[in-house]
């Protein structure tokens, strides 16, 4: 079994420095996003923090695929953009040109698949980023046929979870102890902070089994997972609280470190396949903490067809004590909607 520690002190190193240059822009950043043609949002964050992590993997692994969110395009075309992410880069790389940056976040393009690759959500939950809320860095490693890393930067979500959630907007960086979770395949789950201060402690899914009492997180985004049929959904299940709604994969840190038992993802519209870079780091760490995540199907989530999850639809994360049941719920709530229809 190989054990992947040259991959996990690399991945850990690279993403706390990304998260160190997210922290900075989240600070002073107003509204200024770039929309990419996806109409979706795009910060200098988002780009600088691709370069710094694909610049350091791609030294390490140079034979490795890469599979990343971002591509420097559409960055070309934003001088002023690009000048600033040539800044925040060159907090780590004094000599690097942008040119190199491109080249850095361009090493992202691979297709994924079945061999050997790392996949990069520079920023998840970019909407999140930009309202001064969560938001996750997230670098997973794919292989031999199955996850095997996942590294989950959350600046915002406290490594101890007694803690309230970060506040970036009134609490300094040097006292904001966001959390850095991570897992290797077969070595459980962790967490230590991202400031490097505090001694790695072990994650465990909550060990609950009062559904009445179980918490469940969901997008922050009615147009990403759909809050109507979770409400319903969680209603049948007896679950009495309101769900927080989160942005970012600092949901799958929330259920691996016992903060909630529930996440789901409910697909807004037919045909929206999940990408791989959403995911994958999250759920290397829940089922690394004793949880357990499948599609609204109940089918386990298959990282080896490419860029996107295509083989399942949404995403069900739990802690493993009642999954089947939940699951079973969604079904029967799928299944009566399509009779209404
Ligand atoms: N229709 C959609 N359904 C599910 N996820 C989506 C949808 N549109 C965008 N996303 C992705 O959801 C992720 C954020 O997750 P969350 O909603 O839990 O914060 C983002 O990476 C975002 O991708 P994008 O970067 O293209 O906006
Ligand atoms: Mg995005
Ligand atoms: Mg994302
Ligand atoms: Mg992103």
């Amino acid at each position: 079994m190989t054990d992947y520690s040259q991959e996990l002190s690399l991945a850990l190193s690279a993403v706390r420095n990304a998260a160190e240059i997210c922290q900075l822009v989240q600070r002073r950043i107003g509204s200024s996003a770039m929309a990419k043609s996806d109409k979706s949002p795009v910060t200098m964050a988002d780009f600088a923090s691709q370069a710094v992590i694909l610049e350091a993997v791609g030294r390490a692994f140079p034979n490795d695929c890469l599979v990343a969110e971002e591509i420097s395009t559409e960055l070309q075309q934003e001088p002023e953009l690009l000048g600033e992410v040539t800044t925040l880069v060159q907090r780590f790389h004094p000599q690097a040109t942008s040119q190199q940056i491109c080249e850095w976040i361009d090493r992202g393009h691979g297709a994924g698949g079945s061999r050997r690759y790392w996949t990069l959500d520079p920023i998840d939950g970019t909407k999140g980023f930009l309202r001064k809320e969560q938001y996750a860095i997230a670098l997973a490693l794919y292989d031999g046929g199955e996850l095997v890393l996942g590294v989950l930067g959350c600046p915002n979500l406290p490594a101890d979870p007694t803690r309230k959630l970060i506040n970036p907007a009134i609490t300094p960086i040097e006292q904001a102890q966001g959390g850095l979770f991570y897992a290797v395949r077969g070595a459980g789950a962790f967490v230590t902070s991202l400031d490097g201060h505090h001694l790695p402690r072990p994650i465990h899914v909550s060990a609950s089994h009062n559904l009445h009492e179980y918490r469940v997180c969901e997008s922050a985004e009615a147009t990403h997972s759909r809050h109507d049929a979770s409400a319903t959904i969680a209603q049948s299940l007896g679950v009495a609280g309101e769900p927080v709604r989160m942005d970012s994969q600092a949901k799958y840190a929330c259920v691996a470190s016992g903060r909630a038992e529930i996440y789901l993802r409910l697909p807004t519209r037919a045909g929206y396949r999940e990408c791989i870079w959403d995911h994958a780091a999250g759920v290397m760490v829940i089922e690394a903490a004793g949880g357990k995540v499948t599609d609204t199907t109940g089918k386990e989530l298959d990282f080896s067809q490419g860029r996107h999850l295509s083989a399942n639809i949404g995403v069900v994360a739990t802690n493993g004590i009642h999954h089947e049941k939940i699951v079973a719920a969604i079904v029967a709530q799928q299944q009566s909607l399509a009779a209404q229809q």
